[in-house]
């Protein structure tokens, strides 16, 4: 693992610490398998590419690392036992499918460290950064509406008859595999409502290992996606004590600051960002399409000011590619000289 010696509590306050005050988040996994030609019109999606293409997910984290990324995460988003098992897959080959997606992110790690022992120097000369620094691994999980395959987790609508002991009882062996390994957090990821965030609290209670950070997303800058107040969804996040960072992603960039904002209020535990471009998707077309609201500039320039108002992990979510990354690094002070 990259950060030794912690406790589940201090994982994220360690890594910080050593990694210069703010770290940075990889980008869009599944925008780049597909800028690579993957097809992942699927209801596997991302995780598609663990059956097809363990050579591109394994290169695209490398991409990220190259690009500056402290924190690669899994591309077990929208692998699920349940989606495994539509495939005609027993539940042994599908817990192992999961646990190959931790696998990868860690042999991209490994083969990284290689390079950068290597390289006589932290940069290449087209602009890779070999720099020898700690590298998480965090294992996604993505929403019930993920899934689902139709868009919800950006509705966060499962309907009036949707309980928790359900939410729970989807999630339970998955989030125990991943967390059994060699992750060194689970990334709940792009979580709709409350009710999904309350289920993944108490499933980390049930003896989980590793810590964990919950990333919502809103549309409209005050709630989450589903309508529910982010306040009291980032709260049942403060409230849990194996996770570690609580915050946004898959978001347009300019709801950003005024959710880190409300975020603030509830907790003094770090707050991660990482938005999208701004595009919206069309659940029912299955693909991005242009806001024609208020645009989205390059959001990289917002980044220090997300940074000097609370965020300490900043990174890209769909439609954001290595390029994202690698310009997030550049623009942040502290960077240059811990890459240095
Ligand atoms: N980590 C996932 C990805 O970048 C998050 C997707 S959000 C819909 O593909
Ligand atoms: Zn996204």
């Amino acid at each position: 693992m990259g950060v030794n010696n912690g406790t589940v509590q201090t994982l994220m306050s360690d890594f910080l610490r050593t990694s210069g005050g703010v770290a940075v988040i990889d980008g869009g996994f599944a925008t780049e398998l597909e800028r690579h030609g993957a097809d992942l019109n699927d209801p596997l999606w991302s995780a598609k590419c663990l059956l097809t293409s363990t050579d591109l997910v394994r290169q695209v984290h490398l991409d990220y690392l190259e690009a500056g990324a402290d924190i690669i995460i899994t591309a077990s988003y929208q692998a699920t036992i349940q989606g495994f098992g539509s495939k005609g897959f027993s539940k042994e080959e599908s817990e192992a499918m999961l646990k190959k997606s931790v696998d990868i992110a860690c042999e991209a790690r490994k083969i990284y460290y290689e390079r950068c022992r290597n390289s006589a120097s932290n940069y290449t000369s087209d602009g890779k950064i070999l720099k020898n620094r700690p590298i998480l691994v965090a294992a996604s999980v993505g929403s019930y509406g993920a899934y689902l395959a139709d868009g919800s987790e950006y509705s966060g609508d499962y309907g009036d008859a949707m309980d928790l002991e359900f939410l729970k009882s989807f999630h339970r062996r998955r989030v125990q595999v991943l967390a059994e390994s060699g992750a060194d957090l689970i990334a709940f990821e792009t979580v709709p409502n409350k009710i999904e965030a309350q289920a993944y609290a108490e499933l980390l209670e049930e003896g989980i290992k590793i810590p964990a950070w919950f990333s919502f997303n809103s549309k409209d800058g005050v709630n989450v996606v589903s309508g529910d107040s982010l306040i009291e969804c980032a709260k049942i996040a403060d409230s849990c004590p194996k996770v570690v960072a609580v915050g946004i992603n898959c978001t347009p960039p300019r709801f950003i600051s005024g959710l880190i904002q409300s975020i603030k209020k509830v907790t003094t535990k770090p707050i991660l960002i990482y938005p999208n471009s701004g595009e919206t998707y069309d659940a029912e077309l299955k693909q991005w399409v242009k806001n024609t609201g208020v645009p989205d500039e390059d959001f990289v320039s917002y980044v220090n000011k997300w940074c000097e108002i609370g965020a300490s992990l900043v990174g890209g979510c769909c439609r954001t590619t290595p390029n994202t990354i690698k310009a997030i690094c550049r623009t942040l002070p502290s960077r240059s000289s811990y890459l240095a």
